[in-house]
């Protein structure tokens, strides 16, 4: 185990802990991302750095990340980073963890669909769900490895098996369609990226990603043509990175971006600030599917508030209809391998 506090580390107890017992201490917050030596996780380990509310960083993979860690904890922003390597070590990396964010898994390769990922993926998954319920039942649990509309409801599943499912505590992280959506809308409309406000709700593949531009802030102005291509390039914009990347993998520095932002929501939710809401893939009544994404507001124990669907155009609402059978397949996939365990 790397430890950026590890010297000398007879005297040292864990800086959470320690100012846990410090009288008028805030709530300090480790967040462990698991597969954290992988495309997506490096970056993402040295966005968290950046976030002032994470006290404890903690890397998993199966590979050795010593090097990575080491390398990350000289940035100088006050946080304990410590690295596990291995399986066997997967319980205590998780262990009382506030957030875990899981990154683990194969990327796509030109060509594969999504849900090509399942059966390596489905695994790797399994496993460190069940390390989640063993280690840290309470945690906010959100994972980033595809295929995200499958292994969500599998890890549900698992959860379930476990007695340790909470629905307000388990994510599919969809944050990458909202930044994409965010980038080209204020491309096409000349405004800064972070004026624009818009919904992506559904799931996490081709038309299950429906972008509600009809709710646009500011008001999208462009013709229904132009809608619907700009609502294709969203919907293939994974496929747009790994046909420019030819072979070595999928989108890893947006994604990070996006799931770096996700934390922050959802770090400012436990500590009890109202931060903005993001949309997420969560256990849903709003639809016939179990599963959705819609705009999430977090809270102390997750998800404070599911603030529904979206109102729809008539285009939008189409295309709701045409996405449902498709994400509940997608759904039922996951659920149904979890009861083969
Ligand atoms: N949800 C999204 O929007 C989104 C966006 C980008 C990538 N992804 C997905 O994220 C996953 C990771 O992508 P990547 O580019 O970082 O892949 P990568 O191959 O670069 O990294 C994956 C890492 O996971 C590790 N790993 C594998 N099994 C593990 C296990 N059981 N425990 C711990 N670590 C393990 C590997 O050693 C590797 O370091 C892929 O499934 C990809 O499709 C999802
Ligand atoms: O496209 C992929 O396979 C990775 C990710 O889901 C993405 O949207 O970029």
């Amino acid at each position: 185990m790397f430890s950026s506090k590890s010297q000398p580390r007879v005297l040292r107890q864990c800086y959470r802990c320690w100012q846990l017992t410090q009288p008028g201490q805030l709530r300090t917050f480790k967040v462990t991302v698991v597969g954290a030596a992988g495309g997506v996780g490096q970056p993402l380990c040295m966005l968290l750095r950046l976030n002032k509310l994470i006290t404890e960083l903690v890397m998993h993979d199966l590979k050795e990340c010593k090097g990575v860690a080491t390398d990350i904890s000289h940035i100088c922003t006050q946080q304990d980073v410590k690295s596990y390597a291995g399986a066997a070590n997967l319980g205590k990396a998780i262990k009382c963890a506030d957030i875990v964010i899981l990154p683990a898994g194969l990327p796509r390769k030109p060509g594969m669909q999504r849900d090509q990922l399942f059966d390596a993926n489905a695994t790797v998954v399994a496993k460190v769900t069940q390390a989640v319920a063993a280690n840290a039942p309470s945690a906010l649990f959100a994972i980033i490895t595809n295929p995200v509309n499958s292994l969500v409801p599998m890890a549900a599943e698992i959860l379930k098996q476990e007695q340790a499912y909470d629905p307000n505590r388990l994510f599919g992280v969809t944050t990458l369609d909202v930044v994409r959506t965010e980038k080209f809308v204020s491309d096409y409309l000349n405004v800064q990226p972070q004026k624009v406000k818009i919904p992506v709700i559904g799931g996490h593949s081709g038309i299950t990603i429906l972008p509600v531009f009809s709710q646009c802030k500011p008001v999208f102005t462009g013709e229904p043509d132009c809608i619907a291509a700009m609502k294709k390039r969203i919907q293939n914009a994974g496929n747009e990175v790994v046909k420019a990347k030819a072979g070595k993998g999928s989108a890893t520095l947006s994604m990070a971006f996006a799931a770096a932002r996700l934390m922050n929501a959802m770090l400012l939710g436990l500590k009890g600030e109202k931060g903005p809401p993001e949309c997420v893939f969560v256990e849903s009544k709003v639809t016939e599917c179990p599963f959705f994404a819609t705009p999430i507001e977090f809270g102390p124990k997750g998800i404070a508030q599911n603030l529904g669907l979206p109102e729809l155009d008539d285009t939008e609402k189409e295309d709701l209809k045409k996405l449902i059978p498709e994400l509940k397949i997608a759904i039922d996939a996951g659920v149904k391998y979890a009861k083969s365990l």
